[in-house]
């Protein structure tokens, strides 16, 4: 992991969230960042870097945002119109759903915005983080950014803004389609009769290792599909089934529906 200017001062403006903190303690643990390099701002009291003394933890954001060269916004959406920071043109790195990269431009006084879409498995530094670069972003700010969201898993700079807010709805919502089909597996084993640990182990276990094969065999998840499909047996039968009863069409107007609340026309 590539670590960054030790010069380089980094603020996250709600830094004891949930995406705010997996970034932080991802830069600390990976030494991508000093923790006197580190300034954090958040509304709730927290004890996420009572292991690293030297992080400062401030409540004025415009403390932070003078303290830093790199100011990432990790509030909620609706935070965002009472965020009272003059940026200076300042690098900017949004993680708000929601938002344009425009709007977030306005509120915060930089051309200098990077709108990052994280999910929740940044966490365990397996999230995916594609990303928008507005024209004033700099060759040099890139390579700053995908050094600082690898720390926490895949990145991808994307051509379009209206890529972000798609991939919003589908990779922004992380663990949350794959709990709902484990929620839905589980609910089923229970009900014939499956004892409560051997299906939490059954579901996770297929999730999983599921998972693990399609990204290690990399072929279109598709292809999988039909191999169990013409292999004929019972897969085959539940498959069937479940596509027959519209799980596909189910699953375009669920991701229609959060594209659409992304792009603010819900
Ligand atoms: N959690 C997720 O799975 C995902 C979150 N996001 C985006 O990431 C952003 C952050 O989300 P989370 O970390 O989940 O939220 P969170 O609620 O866990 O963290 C937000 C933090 O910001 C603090 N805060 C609020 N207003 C503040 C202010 N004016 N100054 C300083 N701190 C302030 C809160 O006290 C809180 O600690 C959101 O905009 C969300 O749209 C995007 C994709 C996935
Ligand atoms: O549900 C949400 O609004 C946040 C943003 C994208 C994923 N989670």
């Amino acid at each position: 992991m590539a670590n960054i200017s030790k010069d380089v001062v980094v603020g996250i403006i709600g830094g004891q969230g949930w995406m705010g903190r997996s970034l932080g303690l991802a830069w600390l643990e990976q030494g991508v960042l000093a923790p006197e390099r580190l300034v954090i701002s958040s509304r709730s009291d927290g004890e996420a870097y009572r292991d690293w003394p030297g992080v400062r933890c401030v409540k004025d954001n415009r403390e932070l945002a003078a303290l830093a060269d790199v100011i990432v916004l990790s509030i909620r959406p609706q935070d965002l119109a009472s965020l009272d920071i003059e940026a200076h043109d300042k690098l900017v790195i949004s993680l708000l759903a929601m938002a344009s990269s425009q709007e977030v431009s306005r509120r915060v006084g930089s051309r200098r915005v990077v709108r990052a879409m994280p999910n929740a498995a940044a966490e365990i530094r397996r999230g995916y983080f594609p990303w928008y670069a507005l024209q004033q972003v700099t060759e040099a700010d890139k390579g700053l950014i995908q050094t600082l969201l690898e720390s926490c898993g895949a990145t991808r700079e994307l051509p379009a803004e209206r890529d972000l807010d798609y991939l919003t709805a589908l990779s922004g919502a992380g663990p949350a389609y794959p709990a709902l089909l484990a929620q839905s597996m589980l609910e089923h084993a229970r009900q014939m009769g499956i004892a409560d640990n051997i299906a939490r182990e059954a579901v996770m276990q297929t999730l999983v290792g599921g998972s693990l094969l399609l990204e290690s065999l990399g072929d279109d998840p598709g292809d999988m599909v039909e191999r169990l499909i013409s292999y004929d047996g019972t897969t085959a039968k539940g498959l069937r089934t479940m596509i027959d009863e519209g799980i596909h069409q189910t699953i375009h107007r669920g991701l229609a529906a959060a594209h659409r609340a992304a792009s603010g026309s819900a």
